[in-house]
């Protein structure tokens, strides 16, 4: 039986700003706050660029149409902060204490986020109005 990885923790794995274009802000913090962009794959109808603050990262998200939760967003509030991401050892485990809680959740079942791994939202009505995402370590 494989050794279960030692818990490390519930961690931010990156806060989630939403921009109107990535080209207009990427210089920022990549140039004037010096922090190392790396890879991420677009996903939910959005291009996303993604800067290292640490353990965690930061992740600007330009919409790439109108109708998508980015687009809706910024058609609503304008640019700002969108989400935080949580990284937790048990995600599927996280998700039943969820819904054990009574937390709605936005996705039932976890899918793929943009750093490639398992990742689920939570409606920001049941969390004072944050939209959090969880991720698996
Ligand atoms: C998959 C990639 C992933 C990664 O790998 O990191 C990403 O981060 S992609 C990021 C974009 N994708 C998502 O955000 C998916 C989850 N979001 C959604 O399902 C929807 O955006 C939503 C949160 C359910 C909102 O849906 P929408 O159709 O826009 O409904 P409303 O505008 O009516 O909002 C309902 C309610 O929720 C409040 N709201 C909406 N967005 C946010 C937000 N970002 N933070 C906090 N609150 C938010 C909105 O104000 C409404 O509240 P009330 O007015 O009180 O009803
Ligand atoms: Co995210």
């Amino acid at each position: 039986m494989p050794e279960k990885p030692a818990a490390r923790g519930t961690r931010i794995a990156h806060v989630g700003l939403a921009v109107r274009a990535l080209d207009e802000i990427l210089p920022f913090y990549r140039d004037v706050l010096g922090m190392p962009e790396t890879p991420l794959d677009d996903a939910d109808g959005a291009r996303i660029a993604g800067l290292v603050a640490g353990e965690s990262l930061v992740e600007l998200l330009e919409p790439a149409d109108e109708s998508s939760p980015i687009g809706k967003f910024l058609a609503k509030r304008g640019p700002g902060i969108h989400h935080i991401c949580f990284a937790v050892d048990d995600l599927d485990g996280t998700l039943a204490r969820c819904r054990a809680a009574g937390i709605r959740l936005i996705d039932e079942r976890p899918r793929i986020g943009a750093e490639g791994k398992r990742i689920a939202f939570l409606h920001p009505s049941a969390t004072a109005g944050v939209l959090v995402e969880l991720s698996e370590y």
